[in-house]
C-alpha cells in the first residue's frame, strides 16, 4: 500500500500517476485484461492542436431529459421499474478545485441487471421503459447530478460464477477532445463489491473506496429516492481510479 497522507503539500504542475493506486493493465483474475494490455513500453504523446482546440462532443446539445434515466427512454407517462435513486458529486481537480463544463457520460444495467445492448446475453429481462444511458454537464462548482434506478447485479462469463456487482459506467470527457476517463462507481454496503475479479485487480484498498459511493441521506427526497453522493478526482495522489481499458494505464 502506498502512504497517502496529506502532510505535504501538493506542488509543481504535474501529478504523476502513482503506480501503486492503479491496476496492473495485466490482471490475469480479470480475464479480458490478458489480451488487452499492452505488449510493449508505453509512449507518452503530446496532445496535438486539433485535440485542444476541436469540439468537444455534446457540450452544446444537452436535451432536458439527459439526466434522468427513469424517464429518458421511457413511454410518455411511465417510468424505469427499479429503486429511483440521485447520484450526484463534483469533479474536481488534484488540488481539490471544482471542474467546471466536463461532459459527463453515464451508462449502466437496469434494474434487473440486464443492459440494452445487442450483445447482451443475460436472461434477466429488458425493461421496456429504461434505456440506461445519460449525460450531464459539471456546473460552476463542478458539481453534477443525474436520476436513475439502482442497476442490478449480474453475472458475467470470467470464472465460474463471477458476478459484477450494481454498478454505474461513468466517462467524463475535459476540455479538449483526447481529454476522457472512464470509470465505475458502486454502492455502500454491497457485499458483491469484494468479490469482484475486476474490483479485486485494484491493489489498494482506499483506492476501492473512492469508487463507493456513499448513501446521502440529506440529500434524499422523500417519498421519492435515495441520493448517493459520488466525488470524481481528476488528477493527484488522490485521484479516481480510471480504467485501463481506454487509457492504456
Ligand atoms: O471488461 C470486461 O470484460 C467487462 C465485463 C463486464 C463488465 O461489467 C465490465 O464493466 C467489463
Amino acid at each position: 500500500m502506498s502512504d497517502r497522507s496529506n502532510s505535504k503539500p501538493e506542488t509543481g504542475a504535474f501529478f504523476a500517476r502513482d503506480r501503486a493506486w492503479h491496476p496492473p493493465a495485466f490482471s490475469p483474475g480479470y480475464k479480458t485484461s490478458v489480451l488487452r494490455s499492452p505488449q510493449r513500453a508505453l509512449l507518452s504523446l503530446d496532445g496535438t492542436i486539433s485535440e485542444i482546440t476541436g469540439p468537444v462532443f455534446g457540450h452544446s446539445i444537452l436535451n432536458e431529459l439527459d439526466n434522468d434515466l427513469i424517464h429518458n427512454f421511457a413511454r410518455p407517462g411511465e417510468s424505469a421499474v427499479g429503486e429511483r435513486i440521485i447520484v450526484h458529486g463534483r469533479v474536481l481537480d488534484e488540488r481539490g478545485r471544482p471542474v467546471p463544463g466536463v461532459l459527463l457520460e453515464f451508462w449502466q444495467a437496469n434494474a434487473g441487471g440486464r443492459y440494452r445492448h445487442k450483445k447482451e446475453t443475460y436472461l434477466a429481462a429488458i425493461d421496456p421503459n429504461f434505456g440506461g444511458c445519460g449525460r450531464a454537464i459539471s456546473d460552476d462548482e463542478g458539481r453534477y447530478a443525474f436520476r436513475t434506478i439502482r442497476p442490478g447485479a449480474y453475472p458475467w462469463p470470467n470464472g465460474v460464477n463471477d458476478w459484477r456487482p450494481a454498478h454505474i459506467h461513468f466517462s467524463v470527457f475535459g476540455h479538449g477532445f483526447a481529454q476522457r476517463l472512464i470509470t465505475q462507481m458502486y454502492f455502500e454496503g454491497d457485499p458483491m463489491i469484494w468479490k469482484c475479479p475486476i474490483v479485486g485487480t485494484i491493489p489498494d484498498k482506499q483506492a476501492i473506496e473512492q469508487l463507493i459511493a456513499p448513501l446521502d441521506w440529506g440529500n434524499t427526497i422523500p417519498m421519492d429516492a435515495r441520493a448517493y453522493k459520488f466525488d470524481i478526482v481528476l488528477r493527484g495522489r488522490r485521484s479516481t481510479l480510471f480504467e485501463n481499458r481506454l487509457e492504456g494505464n
